[in-house]
């Protein structure tokens, strides 16, 4: 797997010439800069223009069969795209009309010589244009977007939405914030979005992801001196970022090679702690232990097998758990119940220092009263919550929250210096050294009773067989998203941990074709 992600590549891409991850979601601003930089590395404005346009021609046209195109051309640069796409287009013999938000004269720089390029007829844009359009190409807002767009604008956006005509969008769709993947105001649906050089956060978290389509993303020639001092906003999850530290069992191995995992369980919702349980086992734990209380002990030992099933002592303590230091991660929180006990018990397991990973209850008996558990946590702590829990834990969405998901997920790493998986269609996993990766692979399935209980499972699996918090949470999150997909309609939660072997049997795949053996399917 080439171009892993890894805290030091960030860095050397401050100082040496570290090529940028084909994983990097670089923020509309910072490609902006990228932009502005790269004339001085040799490449002018107008070649990364009509590089641009190019791949917005060639991608209509391998996707549509020629019809009459509407170009919808904004103020700015990305209607400067528009221009170059309807040339294009109008070269390879489609019928291609262009419209423009704006007036011609205001148009200046890149997008003035793009217009110029183009020579031809250029209409007003109104909601009249559309009429008799076959395809309808949104060069009207790109990452210059700053507002919502007001009554015109928002009129001419309603107006593509509502016509049952395709839509390929230039870059983002015009209205969606490519930073944050929110649209302050309307927004066009596109079929497909072609976007240059790296995806956006906003192509990848929700809304925007749904109002994309399908989403290209083309090289425009971008020089990696342009880039060379970019930090990324975020990542997209993909194994290149965590499979060199995937734990695959060594062909010498002992399942004490590959760690122990205490989950602590609660007397009700019994089902939960198992679904995290067999999930932690599947996915690699060579040995796992689920620590109940005593009135769930025959429950437990009765419906597991390979998971070794304890009594806690009528209290709850945990130092008779916790004694074996080969019980290398803990996961507290599936069917623990809102019991005040189970703060101890959580404050009890960090108190341990070894990996942990909290999910579900053992967040929410800390609603609204955080500190003492953010003072406990550690960096080899994981905390997976949903929005719900989120909010109870580090305060309510403000619209304020500028950036949106991902800042906030950023920031609740920073503050509780732990691993944080804020869940959702779009589960962003943030590190408290400011590394994000957002995952993209989660179908709309997984929004099912139990799923979350396999999620922690999975990652105190890999935790437990010495993979680090970060790694651990972003491999997880993959391979349960990806488990998920190849079940298909009508999944329960105790179908995913059954799923994991086809996950991991993909990935050992990919790692192998990528070159990297896998240590025990050399
Ligand atoms: N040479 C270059 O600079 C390249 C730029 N690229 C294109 O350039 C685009 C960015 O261009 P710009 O920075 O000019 O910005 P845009 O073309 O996205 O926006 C144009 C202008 O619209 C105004 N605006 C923003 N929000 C508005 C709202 N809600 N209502 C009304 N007006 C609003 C702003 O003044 C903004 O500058 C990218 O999306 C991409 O398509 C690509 O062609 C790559 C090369
Ligand atoms: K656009």
């Amino acid at each position: 797997m080439s171009e892993a992600y890894r805290c030091s590549d960030a860095r050397a891409g401050r100082g040496a010439r570290a090529r940028l991850s084909p994983h990097a979601l670089l923020s509309p601003q910072q490609m902006g800069s990228a932009d502005r930089a790269a004339p001085a590395a040799g490449v002018p404005g107008v070649r990364l223009m009509e590089a641009a346009g190019a791949a917005v021609a060639r991608a209509v046209q391998e996707r549509w069969a020629p019809t009459r195109v509407l170009v919808l051309c904004g103020p700015g640069n990305n209607g400067g795209d528009g221009f170059v796409a309807a040339r294009l287009l109008r070269d390879a013999g489609w019928p291609v009309r262009v419209a423009l938000w704006g007036s011609r004269d205001a148009l200046h720089g890149d997008a003035a010589w793009a217009a110029d390029s183009w020579g031809g007829p250029v209409e007003p844009a109104v909601p009249g244009s559309l009429d008799g359009a076959g395809l309808i190409v949104d060069a009207l807002l790109g990452a210059g977007l700053s507002r919502a767009p007001a009554d015109e604008l928002q009129a001419l956006i309603d107006a593509v939405n509502a016509a049952a005509v395709p839509v390929c969008a230039i870059d983002v769709p015009t209205g969606l914030d490519g930073a944050s993947g929110r649209c302050p105001g309307a927004a066009i649906r596109a079929d497909l979005t072609v976007t240059f050089c790296r995806r956006k956060p906003g192509h990848l978290l929700l809304p925007g992801r749904a109002l994309c389509g399908a989403l290209a993303c083309a090289d425009i020639g971008m020089p990696d001196a342009a880039l060379e001092s970019i930090v990324p906003e975020a990542y997209a999850n993909h194994p290149d970022l965590w499979s060199e530290a995937f734990p695959w069992p060594r062909s010498d191995g002992h399942k004490y090679h590959r760690g122990h995992v205490l989950a602590v369980g609660g007397e009700r919702m019994t089902g939960a702690s198992r679904l995290a349980c067999l999930a932690a086992a599947r996915i690699g734990a060579g040995l796992v232990t689920l620590a109940v209380p005593p009135a769930a002990w025959a429950i437990q030992a009765g419906a597991l097998a390979s998971v070794m099933v304890e009594a806690l002592p009528p209290d709850g303590a945990l130092a008779r758990a916790l004694a074996d230091p080969r019980r290398n991660a803990l996961l507290i929180g599936p069917g623990l119940g809102r019991e005040p006990r189970g703060k101890s018990q959580v404050l009890e397991l960090l108190a341990s220092g070894r990996s942990c990973v909290l999910d579900a209850d053992a967040l929410s008996v800390f609603s609204g009263q955080p500190d003492a558990l953010l003072q406990a946590l550690h960096a080899q702590c994981v905390l997976t919550p949903h929005e719900g829990e989120f909010a109870r834990l580090f305060g309510p969405v403000t619209d304020g929250a500028g950036g949106g998901k991902l800042r906030r997920a950023r920031d609740a790493a920073r503050r509780s210096g732990a691993v944080v998986v804020l869940k959702g269609a779009d589960t962003v996993i943030a590190a408290p050294d400011g590394r994000c990766i957002i995952n993209d692979n989660a179908p709309p399935t997984l929004a099912t009773a139990g799923s979350g209980d396999v999620l922690a499972g999975c990652i105190v699996g890999l935790l437990a067989a010495g993979m680090p918090a970060l790694e651990a949470a972003c491999a997880a999150v993959w391979l349960h998203g990806l488990a998920a997909d190849r079940l298909g309609w009508g999944l329960l939660a105790e179908d995913l941990p059954g799923a994991l072997p086809g996950a991991l049997a993909v990935l050992a795949d990919m790692v192998r074709d990528s070159g990297e053996a896998c240590s025990w399917r050399t």
